[in-house]
């Protein structure tokens, strides 16, 4: 069906095309071990156990639900035998939402001197001391339970981009293989393993991978190899090829995504969870998130600027400081700089999700997407 039916202005034709594609968005409740969450949904990024410069008070009060943290990071430092014994992941960083932890497969490729991928795993170079270190679907899997984590992740490889076809092939078959690996070596209950769909830039290969991990039945599936490099409407490609295939009663988590006009497309696919260094990672330069795009407040214009970063928002930056302030502190190196504009970006995803949240629950989600679209590529 046209979900612009009923819709008041008369679309121009190739509009209309793109208007009433039709929207695979969806909004649902994930449950898990620490509590039911909305979705879609954005997840903050705490690669070391820690959201960077923000407590987990502060992220519950924004209205964070699951957050991220990796297993290649905290494999290396403090170890995660270490975390284990301080009763896991939730007690040693007093987090009582959801966490989700990714398997290490992209940070191994991305992070450290890559030495070489075998069928058995990966070996690489620590980034902490360049010692030599390897990891496999087991170790990886035996990683993840000793943190905790409501949400795991097989183990897989995030091919590079762009990638030859044959490497593709090969990469993504071994990626099934490796999250067969994967399911075996996860004992532990309660907690939920995802799958990861791989395939490259290669709709065959999109498609075959997704339908080999259906069959292995997992409870949720990531869409990873994506947000590498690639064009967005390649992206878009892709999760056009891969999304219908996946079952429409579990979560699909695109992973690495990412800025808000990403997160609107994907949603629109029938994506349901984000994630991205983005927010943190901009803050602390100085930058933050708004609807009509980024304003980077530690420019000279904003000296005198006494208004907050966003007069509409409700967050703690937005609601008690202004720009001139936290231009002022960011030019001081003052850490309470990057505390509020990190504060400020991860709740303007959060309430962003929120909003789509809103708008398909109240069937208004197409209209929400192209008024949002308007403003912000403006
Ligand atoms: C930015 N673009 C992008 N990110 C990707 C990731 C990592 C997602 N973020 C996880 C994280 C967790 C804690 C701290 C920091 C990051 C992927 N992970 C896996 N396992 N596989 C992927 O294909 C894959 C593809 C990605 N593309
Ligand atoms: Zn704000």
């Amino acid at each position: 069906t046209c979900a612009f039916a009923g819709q008041k202005k008369v679309l121009a034709a190739y509009e209309e095309a793109v208007k009433c594609g039709y929207s695979g968005a969806r909004a649902g409740r994930l449950h898990t071990p620490h509590g039911v969450f909305d979705t879609p949904m954005f997840m903050p990024v705490g690669t070391q156990a820690t959201v960077k410069a923000v407590s987990p008070r502060e992220l519950k009060e924004m209205g964070a639900q699951i957050i991220l943290s990796n297993t290649y990071h905290l494999y290396l430092r403090p170890g995660t035998e270490l975390v284990a014994e301080a009763g896991g992941l939730h007690r040693f960083m007093d987090w009582d939402g959801g966490i989700l932890t990714d398997s290490g497969g992209f940070q191994v490729f991305s992070l450290g001197p890559l030495r070489k991928i075998t069928e058995e795993g990966a070996a690489f170079r620590s980034h902490i001391d360049g010692s030599t270190q390897f990891l496999s679907p087991e170790i990886a899997i035996k990683a993840q339970m000793n943190l905790g984590a409501d949400i795991i992740m097989a183990f897989d490889e995030c091919i590079p981009y762009p990638a030859e076809y044959q490497y593709a092939k090969l990469s993504t078959e071994r990626t099934t293989r490796w999250a067969e690996r994967s399911q075996k070596a996860h004992t532990r209950s309660g907690q939920a393993l995802f799958a990861i769909v791989q395939g490259g830039m290669y709709q065959d290969l999109r498609r075959v991978s997704a339908n080999d991990l259906v069959s292995l039945d997992f409870p949720g599936y990531g869409i990873g190899g994506l947000s590498v490099g690639e064009p967005k409407p390649v992206m878009y490609e892709m999760l056009e090829q891969t999304v219908p295939l996946l079952p429409e009663n579990k979560p699909r988590y695109l992973m690495g995504v990412g800025t808000p006009d990403c997160l609107v497309e994907a949603v629109r696919y029938g994506i349901d969870m984000f994630d991205c260094v983005f927010p943190t990672r901009v803050a602390r330069n100085g930058t933050a998130m708004t609807k009509s795009g980024r304003l980077v407040v530690k420019n000279a214009a904003y000296a005198k600027d006494f208004l907050p970063i966003d007069e509409n928002c409700g967050c703690y930056a937005c609601q008690n400081f202004s720009r001139a302030y936290i231009r002022h502190l960011l030019k001081a190196d003052e850490i309470f700089g990057l505390r509020l504009t990190t504060i400020h970006n991860l709740y303007f995803l959060l309430d962003f999700t929120k909003k789509m949240r809103q708008a398909i629950l109240e069937d208004r989600f197409l209209s929400f997407r192209e008024e949002f679209l308007a403003q912000y590529c403006k």
